[in-house]
């Protein structure tokens, strides 16, 4: 099954667009686990538990595990998803970017290693740094489009002069996903859920792409006009909130709390598109 298969069916299924980002911070954690990085795959194991019911994928975040070392906690939670939510994709938020032979190496990294559905890359490099990814037919790729943070303007809002109709930079990047590099159907694209104008625009250059959106919850971006910009019935969105989820109590009530918070984010994102 293909990456873009297994997210149509986890939305149908779990009645949602709501994508679980699992950004574990040991010193954010609650009562019995905090400061402790050797327990962020408990962590987030448990997140994963309480949710897979309510998510259309799951996008662990690679620098923070890295930052602690925890890779071989990373690879222990993906087996975790795979085993006990095999219907929710995994996205694997690496935002990679480099020549070619050196992406090879990132694309084995995400799709054998850590046995990702998907993965974020940087366009910035060009088609030639994307390609590698596609050789993993039926795998996922999000390019950094228009990002969340406010600093994206610096450069995706540059216009490009050398190309006809001259676009911005992130329009540019749309086009060129939806159209010529599109090779198997495996690109979508990343979008700020803080830019709900921008969301509008890459979803009428690029029609039929998934979109990955961070950017509500702890970002404060609006779900209503994230979705109303985003889904369309030939493309669909899976919108990320990290933080507000994983964090919403540190105390004993965690996993409820997250469970919660995921469910309210679900109903909010859903009675948008009704
Ligand atoms: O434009 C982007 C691209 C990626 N991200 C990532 O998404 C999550 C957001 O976390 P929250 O806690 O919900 O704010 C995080 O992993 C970012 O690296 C993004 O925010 N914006």
């Amino acid at each position: 099954m293909t990456f873009l298969d297994m997210l149509h069916g986890a939305t149908a299924r779990n009645d949602s667009l709501l994508c679980v980002g699992l950004d574990p911070q040991p010193q954010r954690f609650p009562e019995g686990l905090r400061g402790d990085a050797h327990r962020i795959y408990d962590f987030c194991a448990a997140i994963v538990d309480a949710t897979c019911d309510l998510a259309c994928a799951f996008k662990p975040q690679i620098a923070y595990f890295a930052a602690h070392g925890a890779e071989g906690q990373l690879e222990r939670l993906m087996q975790h998803m795979r085993a006990n939510a095999p219907h929710v994709p995994v996205i694997l938020d690496a935002k990679r970017g480099d020549i070619g032979s050196t992406a090879q190496q990132y694309a084995r990294e995400a799709f054998e290693r850590y046995g990702a559905d998907a993965v974020t890359l940087s366009p910035f490099m060009g088609f030639d740094s994307i390609e590698p990814y596609l050789e993993y037919h039926g795998k996922g790729a999000f390019l950094l489009c228009r990002t969340s943070n406010p600093g994206g303007d610096d450069i995706q809002a540059q216009r490009l002069a050398s190309v006809q109709g001259q676009p911005l930079l992130y329009e540019h990047i749309a086009a060129q996903a939806q159209g010529p590099w599109n090779k198997n159907g495996q690109l979508g694209l990343v979008v700020g859920a803080t830019y709900p104008e921008e969301i509008a625009r890459v979803r009428q250059l690029a029609p039929t792409l998934p979109l990955l959106i961070p950017g509500v919850g702890a970002q404060g971006g609006d779900a209503v006009a994230t979705v109303r910009a985003g889904l369309t019935q030939e493309g669909t969105i899976a919108v990320n909130s990290s933080r507000a989820v994983l964090y919403a109590s540190g105390d004993g009530d965690w996993k409820d709390a997250a469970r919660n918070a995921a469910w309210a984010t679900r109903e909010a994102l859903n009675a948008a598109r009704r």
